[in-house]
């Protein structure tokens, strides 16, 4: 495609998640107007495809210069990434099917920009900071983080003293995990297993690895589609409850056995590794929608097959012994490098908090460290959330607070 073509698909899959936006699009009009990010550069480093492109926009409405680029070599969508470079005060550097020498060579040309905030999804930016680009540090007001993984990532960095700036851990907003991490991923990692594989969900058995916000998201979808649900864990807790919604709970040592599908939800390393690919079923399926490209170990997988060939776009076969194991999008992320998502509805809740959390940074001056995103800040995306579903709800008479915020009626 030339560029004005590409300009063009990128622009019309923007204008379709604007129009799905609706929080987003009220705080973008109070950006309008009050341009709260004037002089700001920010500098981020997020899934570049069209609801991103949306939080850009908002983000350029307030003021902001701009530079992004991928957090993920695989789920960039190129029309996008080139209609977002062609607006004014956005520079774009992401690109689809990056090499890793290419992905970090992006980040740094986003550092470039000096910027006094950034926004990152699983902290490859704020690591690159820490790490080789120290002299950034004294400009920086604060940062936020997407992902659950980042976050982690940032409270190991805290808790070790190595963590040099204030950051917001957007994910941790109740109005992110609860809806992105658990509906989103719910439906967009089996849109984009269906879309890859065009096969049936409906009675095959589903190993879901991890019962965490994605893991409950994608075993409570696979279960409506008709699938067998088994959840592997390692927090008893989080086990019962599994099991408690009516799901087969085993180690992934037994569950290799019975997979047809396997979607990784854990963000932890090595989760599907060669002690299970010697145990699957011929034919099996193994998707990562968690962390990176680590929860299914590849090098394992390779070392174990006697050839490896593509069968079908974003899937590979691994012949291993007699038997064939398909892994989609190279193990990262099913719903971003082999679909378009989150769908925009849910993006719109995830992106109206990193919004507001970007204009925080710019009117507060934060101490180091990780901090929660305000909560009347999360409440508001709820409230507007609400609003713009057009669902009414109650509130407090006065007998009721009286009686709530008292404690001598008893029975
Ligand atoms: N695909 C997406 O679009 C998307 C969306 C949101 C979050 N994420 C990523 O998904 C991952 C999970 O996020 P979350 O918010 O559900 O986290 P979470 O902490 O709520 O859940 C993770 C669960 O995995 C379990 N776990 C860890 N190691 C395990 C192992 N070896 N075997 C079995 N279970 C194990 C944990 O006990 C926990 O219950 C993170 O990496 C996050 O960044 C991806
Ligand atoms: N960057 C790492 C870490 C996980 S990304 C997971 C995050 O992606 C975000 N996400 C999911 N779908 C979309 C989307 O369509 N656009 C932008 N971000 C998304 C979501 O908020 C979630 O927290 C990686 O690629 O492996």
């Amino acid at each position: 495609m030339i560029d004005e073509e590409l300009i063009e698909s990128g622009e019309q899959k923007i204008e379709w998640a604007r129009n799905h936006m609706p929080v987003l699009s009220i705080i973008r009009k109070e950006f309008e107007d009050e341009k709260p990010l004037k002089g700001h550069r920010i500098a981020m480093a997020l899934h570049v495809e069209a609801k991103t492109a949306v939080l850009v926009e908002t983000l350029a409405a307030g003021g902001a210069e701009i530079a992004i680029t991928g957090c993920n070599p695989l789920s960039t969508q190129d029309d996008v990434a080139v209609a977002l470079d062609k607006k004014n005060n956005i520079d774009c550097f992401a690109k689809y099917d990056c090499s890793s020498k290419e992905y970090y060579g992006s980040i740094d040309r986003v550092l470039d920009i000096g910027p006094d905030i950034t926004i990152d999804d699983g902290a490859d930016l704020i690591f690159k900071i820490h790490t080789e680009r120290t002299e950034l540090l004294d400009s920086i007001l604060g940062g936020c983080e997407e992902t659950t993984t980042g976050v982690h990532r940032l409270k190991a960095m805290e808790a070790e003293g190595a963590l040099k700036m204030p950051v917001i851990a957007v994910n941790d907003a109740m109005t992110k995990f609860l809806f992105d991490n658990r509906y989103g991923t719910g439906q967009s990692s089996w849109d984009g297993i269906m879309r890859t594989t065009n096969l049936l969900v409906a009675g095959k058995t589903v190993v879901i690895g991890g019962y965490g916000w994605c893991g409950r998201g994608a075993a409570m979808r696979a279960s409506g589609l008709g699938a067998n649900l088994i959840v592997t864990e390692v927090d008893p807790i989080r086990a019962l409850e599994a099991k408690m919604d009516g799901f087969r709970v085993m180690p992934m040592q037994k569950a290799a056995l019975y997979g047809d599908i396997f979607v990784m939800t854990t963000g932890n390393t090595d989760v599907l590794n060669r002690d299970h690919f010697e145990l699957m079923k011929d034919g099996a399926i193994l998707a990562n929608s968690g962390h990176f490209n680590v929860e299914i170990n590849l090098e394992d997988l390779v070392a174990l097959s006697s050839s490896v060939r593509d069968v079908r776009k974003n899937i590979k076969e691994y012949t291993v012994g007699g038997n064939h194991i398909n892994v989609l999008a190279d193990g990262r992320l099913v719903n971003l490098a082999a679909g378009d998502g989150h769908p925009a509805e849910v993006m719109d809740m995830s992106f109206a908090n990193q919004a507001q959390c970007v204009r925080y940074i710019a009117e507060n001056e934060l101490n180091v460290g990780v901090h929660a995103v305000p909560q009347d800040l999360d409440v508001r995306v709820a409230r507007l959330k609400l609003e713009t579903l057009g669902v009414e709800i109650d509130s407090y008479s006065p007998k009721q607070a009286e009686y709530m915020g008292g404690w001598k009626c008893g029975t």
